[in-house]
């Protein structure tokens, strides 16, 4: 007797269902095999050699029993899979993959992201406290929590943050890395003038400050204000046009030229977000702008995907703050709803956009 599921759907229906339904419901296996190359150090391994390796030489430099070739050989197999790492096959055609003296293992780009001194890679140190927001996520659907973080722990993330050192810690340096690859790149690109002629400016929400140093070191003239919450800034020293404010960006942000929100709004619903944008007005001058570094969701510019990771982050936004990426539409429609009269997508970089606002 089919199952009444089945009754509409084809032989091949079933079978193309079965293979689907395993690559959808197995997906987290990518994520399993990357968190095993990352606690190996096969990226690290590979970089300190200094060129691609056998898989014999990769296990010895991981000093991994020989006696785990054959598995060893399956979990680098699913890594070339994924595009984690390169293998590149002696010219002798008839390559055995598991014929180790032919095949030599390399580094794809990806790697040099995820290094251990990429961001958002490192938490073996906070497992518990990042993928425990994750579990269960249908619960959060039928309760009235502002997000699944505050049903897994209580409280809302910015305020575990700062009283949890060990995850606070985790989240900034993480935080701090992040900008620090996204302004070489912006940097690379000149800035597109986006802070020429500034003569001020606060980063909101600024964190450790490795926005405002980068752009300091740039525009040397410059007077940085970074404000965040006290926990944050508290022991954080300055420098001569550097300095670091206690604050709170929803009841006042310091007066300058122009304000920056990087990865900030995407953090806040609708109501929170005009809310910082009618204090950033308040904040600048007539002739000032508002500068923000954050993802349109839906950019015809990005392909299929970087809009799965958006879709990711998006996700990661509702789970940790119960907030959302937006779309450009979505976009305008608070810019104005904030007093704005007009702004400008100057680019974009990878899965984010820098975009001027202006009073
Ligand atoms: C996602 S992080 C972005 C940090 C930094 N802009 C960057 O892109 O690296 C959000 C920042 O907002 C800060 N923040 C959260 N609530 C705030 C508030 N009410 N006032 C000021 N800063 C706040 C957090 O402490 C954190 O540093
Ligand atoms: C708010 O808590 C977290 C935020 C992020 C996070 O990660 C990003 C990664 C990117 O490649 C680009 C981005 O623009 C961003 C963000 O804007 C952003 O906020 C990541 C986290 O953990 C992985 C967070 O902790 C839960």
């Amino acid at each position: 007797m089919a199952d009444h599921n089945d009754q509409n759907l084809t032989p091949s229906d079933l079978l193309l269902a079965e293979t689907q339904s395993w690559n959808q419901l197995y997906f987290f296996i990518e994520h399993v095999t990357l968190k095993c190359a990352l606690q190996l150090g096969i990226p690290n391994a590979i970089t300190k050699h200094g060129k691609p390796m056998t898989l014999s030489k990769l296990m010895s430099s991981l000093s991994i029993s020989p006696s785990k070739y054959p598995y060893f050989h399956r979990l680098t197999r699913i890594l070339v899979r994924y595009g984690l790492l390169i293998l590149q096959k002696h010219e002798d055609n008839n390559v055995d993959d598991g014929d180790d003296s032919k095949g030599y293992y390399s580094l794809a780009p990806t790697d040099r992201y995820i290094m251990k001194d990429g961001p958002w890679n490192s938490m073996e140190d906070q497992d518990s406290f990042f993928f425990k927001a994750w579990n269960c996520l249908g619960d959060w659907f039928r309760n009235e929590d502002p997000s699944k973080f505050y049903t897994a722990y209580g409280d809302l993330f910015w305020t575990k943050l700062s009283r949890d050192t060990s995850s606070g810690n985790w989240f900034h340096a993480n935080m701090a890395r992040d900008s620090r690859s996204f302004m070489n790149v912006l940097i690379g690109n000149e800035f597109k003038d986006v802070f020429k002629g500034l003569t001020s400016l606060v980063d909101v929400g600024g964190g450790t400050g490795t926005v405002a140093m980068a752009i300091t070191k740039k525009f040397p003239d410059m007077k940085c204000i970074v404000l965040d919450l006290p926990p944050i800034v508290a022991n954080l020293q300055g420098s001569e046009n550097l300095e670091f404010v206690a604050g709170d960006m929803f009841q006042k942000i310091p007066a300058a030229n122009a304000v920056l929100l990087k990865s900030i709004l995407h953090d806040w619903n609708d109501e929170e977000f005009v809310k910082i944008l009618k204090n950033c007005k308040d904040a600048i001058t007539r002739s000032g702008k508002v500068i923000i570094i954050d993802m349109v969701m839906e950019n015809p510019e990005l392909d299929d995907e970087a809009f799965q990771a958006q879709l990711f982050i998006d996700m990661l936004m509702m789970v940790f703050l119960g907030s959302k990426e937006r779309n450009k539409k979505e976009w305008e429609k608070l810019f104005f709803d904030a007093g704005f009269t007009s702004y400008k997508i100057i680019l974009t970089l990878g899965l984010r956009s820098v975009i001027e606002l202006y009073p």
